[in-house]
């Protein structure tokens, strides 16, 4: 009775809870009726079966007053849930207020991404179960701290790791067929917003987890061994991490950077996680020259790769499988609303099992601050031949110039390392 009445009418949870107290009264209570998320994978929630695909979360961007019996009014910040998207519209369940449908303009909502969180101190992307629990037992964050993150094991939802004492507890925050969410059944919210903000008051989360930034390390950890190479944004050397760990690093030219810029870029790379991108080691961006630590790729570049006598003995199979490896990284960019900007076979780089990982993600998009350099008029600096005519001609950027440039790869790719439009003069 309760799950349902809740569930059903869910803008009387006030009263419900009159009737029905809270499972988790006082601080925090792992033993409440909970998802509590265990370690490694995580349970299948247990009502319902079908969870919506985050696709069909939408949020309205505005308010919309409906104008005939099929429409349906919607405030700003309004969550919906789309059953189907019909010519400009969405046909949505409204899941904040009481529960209606209509159709609602496509103009007026914007999908619910976890990206959508990213201005929230709360919400935490990008990092696993274990960097949470190290991140809130960190001096500085005290119990009743808190963070919320995707969930590792389910895409689409989200976990809660709270701080009590000298433990961390998780807990999985799943989302019922009709997009609300919940932490314990029957107990349903449209919002995580508004989930958080009954578990504030429920179970004292006090405040949200203190950021710290694993990721700054002090320059005297890492050695500068053999130059590898050198590209726009600086030098790129291999080194070892604390006499040990071998890594490259990029040692940037402090005079072309705004370092406001740089900083902004190095917390997109820090948000960033992928197999098929490289992985951000650690940054020193204490003073200059500032170091960008990331794996090393033994074998260099794709494009030098290609050209090389063990590349050129590979098998059309195995560059169709280099081109896919590129995609699946690109394709992550995209879900993150990342435009690469640069993408070229000389920014893939190949490690020892011949794995391809795309690089200079996050870099290439300081080419916006470089506008006196890369822009049309001046000319020279684009990578013309990679880069699609309306972001060489007017600078517009976006996953379909990154496309283009995909295709440009792909020429690269199954040539073995050519320059793509070799008649042409200039380089690139
Ligand atoms: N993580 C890495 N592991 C191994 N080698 C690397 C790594 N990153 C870069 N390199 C080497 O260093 C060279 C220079 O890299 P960098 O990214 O600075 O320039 P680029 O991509 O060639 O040019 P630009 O940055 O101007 O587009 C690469 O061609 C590659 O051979």
């Amino acid at each position: 009775m309760e799950p349902f009445l809740r569930k059903r009418l869910t803008f009387l949870s006030f009263f419900w809870d009159k009737i029905w107290p809270a499972g988790a009264p006082g601080f925090l209570d792992p033993d409440a009726d909970l998802e509590p998320e265990p370690a490694g994978v995580e349970p299948p929630a247990a009502e319902p079966c079908s969870p919506p695909a985050p696709a069909q979360l939408f949020r309205a961007l505005c308010d919309f007053r409906a104008q005939s019996a099929e429409e349906l009014s919607v405030g700003r910040g309004d969550r919906l849930y789309a059953l189907r998207e019909q010519g400009g519209y969405i046909f949505a369940r409204r899941l904040s207020r009481p529960p209606r449908t209509g159709l609602v303009p496509i103009t007026c909502v914007t999908r619910v991404t976890p990206e959508a969180f990213s201005d929230q101190p709360w919400y935490f992307s990008g990092i696993s179960r274990a960097e949470a629990q190290q991140l809130l037992l960190s001096p500085g964050n005290a119990p009743g701290a808190f963070l919320v993150r995707p969930s590792e094991s389910s895409h689409g939802d989200f976990s809660l790791s709270v701080r009590a004492q000298a433990k961390v507890h998780h807990y999985r925050i799943s989302t019922a067929a009709d997009g609300s969410l919940y932490l314990q059944k029957g107990q349903l919210f449209p919002s995580l917003e508004e989930l958080l903000a009954y578990y504030k008051v429920h179970w004292q989360l006090i405040q949200p987890c203190v950021p710290q930034d694993k990721w700054e390390r002090p320059r005297s950890e890492f050695t500068l061994q053999r130059k590898l190479g050198e590209g726009y944004f600086g030098e790129v050397w291999e080194g070892l991490w604390l006499g040990s760990v071998p890594v490259a690093i990029k040692v940037i030219k402090p005079a072309d950077m705004k370092l406001t810029d740089l900083a902004q870029e190095i917390r997109t790379l820090k948000s960033l996680r992928h197999q098929r991108l490289i992985r951000l080691h650690a940054v020193c961006s204490a003073g200059v020259p500032v170091y960008i630590v990331t794996e090393l790729m033994r074998r260099g570049s794709l494009q030098a790769f290609l050209g090389s006598p063990e590349g050129q003995a590979l098998s059309p199979p195995l560059l169709l499988t280099f081109a896919c490896q590129v995609a699946e990284g690109m394709s992550y960019l995209e879900e993150r609303h990342i435009v690469h900007r640069d993408l070229a076979a000389r920014n893939v780089l190949v490690g020892d099992d011949l794995a391809c990982k795309v690089a200079d993600f996050g870099l290439a998009r300081l080419l916006k601050v470089r506008d006196d350099i890369y822009s049309p008029s001046r000319g020279s600096k684009i990578p013309v031949k990679w880069t699609a005519p309306e972001a060489a001609h007017y600078c517009v950027y976006s996953q379909k110039s990154d496309v283009w440039s995909f295709g440009v790869l792909l020429y690269e790719v199954f040539t073995y390392g050519q320059c793509p439009y070799e008649v042409l003069a200039g380089e690139p």
